[in-house]
């Protein structure tokens, strides 16, 4: 198959990623984690947004419980075509598209340093393809401000081909297994 179109490359990283045995994923998620956590550490970055993680994602849910105790941790919260950010706090609940988030605040949020972001794949320059929403694409738009970027996912997915457009996010940084 010629995975010229995005749509046809998000399937097949999706597919990938589905693959992977559960085992197998419990590794990965270790080592990628520790990866994340000591790049954390070394940015000394102090306001950090990451995720509530989906299945084929990377659990970074020891890490968010990890930093909770020093850092501030903020997740996405769906608002309309994009979300706001919200401090990580329990409990939980199930939004759409299966993806849980703690309740709305009405709290401002502090500037993000770090934005490590979940990715399904990536094109040749780095750039981010998600599930198809631009979500994440509209947040960074809307931000008056540029924060280290990060993308994180369990086995590497990236085309040689350009797939994105000029509104696609771009990785500062890229931590895989
Ligand atoms: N963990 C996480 N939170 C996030 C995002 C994300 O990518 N990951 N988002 C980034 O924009 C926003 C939510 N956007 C989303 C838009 C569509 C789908 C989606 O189509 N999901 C598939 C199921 C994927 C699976 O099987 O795991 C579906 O509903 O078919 C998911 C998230 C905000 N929060
Ligand atoms: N900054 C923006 N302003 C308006 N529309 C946007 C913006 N960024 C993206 N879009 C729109 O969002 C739609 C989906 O974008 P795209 O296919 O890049 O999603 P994605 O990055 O894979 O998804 P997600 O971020 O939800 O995981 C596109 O139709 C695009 O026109």
């Amino acid at each position: 198959m010629e995975l010229n179109h995005k749509s046809d490359f998000r399937k097949s990283c999706i597919k990938r990623l589905k693959f992977t045995s559960v085992t197998s994923k419990y590794y990965k998620d270790k080592i990628v984690i520790k990866k994340l956590e000591n790049f954390i550490n070394r940015s000394k970055a102090k306001n950090i947004l990451l995720y509530i993680p989906l299945g084929i994602e990377v659990n970074v849910n020891p890490l968010i419980n990890k930093l909770r105790k020093n850092k501030n941790v903020y997740v996405p919260y769906m608002e309309g075509d994009s979300f706001k950010i919200v401090k990580y706090r329990l409990p939980l609940q199930k939004k759409k598209f299966g993806i849980k988030e703690p309740n709305n605040s009405f709290l401002k949020p502090k500037k993000i340093d770090l934005a490590i972001v979940p990715v399904v794949g990536i094109d040749a320059i780095g750039k981010r393809i998600g599930y198809g929403k631009g979500m994440y694409d509209r947040f960074f738009d809307r931000i008056s401000y540029k924060p280290t970027l990060v993308f994180t996912q369990l086995i590497l997915c990236q085309s040689d081909k350009i797939l994105s457009e000029s509104y696609d996010i771009q990785a500062d940084y890229i931590i895989t297994n």
